[in-house]
């Protein structure tokens, strides 16, 4: 896979080393749906896309319905549960945060049944970091993602017009805010634009744990924080899942999506 990137970005240029012995293992999840259970690729859609990214992903949703692949072993203990009650709980000081009672996001967006996506990233040593990206700038779907790396740096916010390194303390979770929680605070909470750069010398993985509303959801500006003329609601309704469609038949392209529901520009 990274050999097909490898000819797009880098001109055929051949790897040293082998990175891969597997690639036949992982053709059974090669797919195309956003709602796969189980999907491997590479870049992030490859039918859209027309410059692809130094990076391999392996997507399992998680929750509702807990889904696993035969390897690694050991997947079905992963942070997963951690992470998604670290979540939950983080969305209960947001709900305060935001004039609402705790249980506000929790029970609107119908969390119980909430959509949670397990993505493992890799990212190769890159010949020549500064022709390829590893994922493009972009945000991300759900409420709030975490986030956690095996300390090869290479995320970065765009913050204030200008791309920023984050170096994550050792076994740290990063949260980062996603379209979703700025779609229900009505733009109180912004989604965080980021991407990933890659480097020639050391692999770099990271964990990104996607947490949403259910996927039947249809996500709204909370009523409470609107009020009519002064402040009225920026963004369309629309179901969550319909959202996920949306994002994945484009390309990863910024905030492209939301904007397509925002109602007022900024
Ligand atoms: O690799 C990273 O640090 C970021 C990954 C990411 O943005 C994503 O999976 O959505
Ligand atoms: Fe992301």
């Amino acid at each position: 896979m990274i050999n097909f990137i490898r000819r797009k970005v880098l001109g055929g240029r051949k790897p040293q080393e082998k990175l891969y012995d597997d690639d036949e293992e992982k053709k059974a999840y090669e797919g195309s749906d956003v709602l796969d259970p189980i999907r491997c690729g590479t870049s992030f859609n490859t039918a859209k896309e027309t410059i692809f990214f130094w990076r391999d992903f392996l997507k399992v949703l998680v929750h509702p319905d807990f889904h696993f692949p035969d390897k690694p072993k050991g997947f079905r203990y992963s942070v997963h549960h951690l992470a998604l009650f670290l979540a939950w709980e983080l969305l209960r000081g947001i709900s305060v945060s935001l004039g609402l009672e705790a249980s506000y996001i929790h029970d609107v967006l119908n969390l119980e049944s909430s959509l949670q996506v397990f993505v493992a990233n890799l990212y190769p040593p890159c010949p020549q970091p500064e022709l390829a990206l590893g994922m493009p700038p972009h945000s991300d779907h759900g409420l709030l993602n975490i986030l956690i790396e095996n300390g090869v740096g290479g995320l970065q916010l765009l913050h204030n017009g200008k791309w920023v390194n984050v170096r994550a303390p050792p076994n740290s979770f990063l949260v980062n805010t996603c379209d979703h929680l700025e779609i229900l605070s009505n733009g109180r909470y912004k989604s965080v634009v980021h991407r990933a750069v890659v480097n020639n010398a050391t692999t770099r993985l990271s964990l990104a744990i996607a947490n949403g509303p259910s996927l039947d959801t249809i996500v709204r500006p909370a009523p409470g924080l609107t009020d009519g003329a002064n402040n009225p609601p920026a963004y369309t309704p629309m179901k969550y899942k319909e959202y996920l469609q949306l994002q994945q038949g484009n390309k990863l392209d910024q905030k492209s999506v939301l904007d397509r529901i925002r109602l007022q520009k900024e």
